[in-house]
């Protein structure tokens, strides 16, 4: 659904924020993009829906140039930026004005999640709280059922609760042609929802890969404080105690721990990334 190859981004010639992206993504999966404050995550998803455009290399939806803002690639498209701006209407109105936009906009859905998310749909969106407002962006998002959806920061201004309920309708919502990209800084907020993560980390793509493929390649767990694991890629203390990446062994499978993995790519010790390319590396097609 998105393809992007050798992507070069900058605001200015001098500044890279994006060098040398390589990056495929399909339908039917939540991607989550993790990186720091500052990373990247905003100006990678604006390229990716054509609201930037790259400085060299390229960044295509459904084979076509984003940066063409092709009627047919709007309207099965999606973006929901970080900082929302409300028009002084109501959701109900929103939905009537906006929602034509696209062509499978499920009206009936809207209010669903609208009240899933315990907002008013007869208030003016310039009435309401900055959560509030939130919510109703994210029903709307939800209800467009455009092939590409993008969320930037989405959880931003949630409470837990609304966390929650948002990962439940983000799940009901994905669908076969569905394809869902959310980013963060908060990685909790993806837990159990995403099935693949993107980590942007010093203007690259640091991590692509599947929950399920993690799982078997690393094993995530405790280890006993102050023994030295010759096999432990990385470790930091916990509430729980040390807590560990270790290589998976193929026989036992633990939960990923995405903080910690996040932490552990975007730290000084390369040790997970160098084992998970090695292991790229060894499984990759003789040429
Ligand atoms: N319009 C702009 N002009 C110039 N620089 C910009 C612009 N937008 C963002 N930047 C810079 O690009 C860098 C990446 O910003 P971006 O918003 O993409 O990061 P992010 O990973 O989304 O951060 P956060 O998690 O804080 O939202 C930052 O250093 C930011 O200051």
């Amino acid at each position: 659904m998105v393809r992007i190859r050798n992507l070069h981004f900058g605001y200015s010639r001098r500044v890279p924020q994006l060098e040398d992206l390589r990056l495929d993504l399909v339908r039917g999966r939540i991607y989550g993009l993790l990186g720091k404050n500052g990373a990247g995550k905003s100006t990678l998803l604006k390229n990716m829906v054509g609201l930037a455009f790259p400085q060299a290399g390229t960044c295509e939806i459904e084979g076509q140039a984003a940066s063409r803002r092709l009627p047919a690639t709007l309207e099965d498209l999606f973006f929901l930026p970080e900082d929302v701006q409300a028009p002084p209407v109501s959701a109900t109105q929103l939905a009537a004005s906006t929602g034509v936009f696209y062509p499978r906009f499920d009206t009936g859905a809207f209010h669903t999640y609208l009240r899933e998310l315990d907002v008013p749909a007869h208030a003016r969106l310039t009435a309401l709280s900055f959560g509030q407002q939130k919510k109703v962006f994210i029903a709307f998002a939800l209800a467009t059922n455009t092939g590409l959806l993008v969320l930037d920061e989405p959880t931003n201004g949630l409470d837990i609760p609304s966390k929650m309920q948002f990962r439940k309708l983000v799940a009901g919502a994905l669908g076969e042609d569905r394809c869902i990209v959310i980013s963060t800084h908060q990685v909790r907020d993806l837990d159990s929802l995403i099935d693949t993560v993107l980590v942007l980390h010093e203007r690259r793509i640091v991590l692509s890969e599947t929950i399920d493929a993690l799982a078997e390649k690393l094993y995530f767990g405790p280890v006993p404080a102050g023994t030295a694991s010759p096999d432990v890629l990385y470790a930091e203390p916990s509430v729980r105690g040390q807590q560990a990446i270790r290589p998976g062994d193929g026989e036992r499978y633990t939960k990923v721990d995405l903080e910690l993995l996040f932490n552990a790519l975007t730290g000084p010790s390369q040790a997970v990334a160098t084992y998970l390319t090695h292991l790229h590396l060894q499984h990759e097609p003789v040429r």
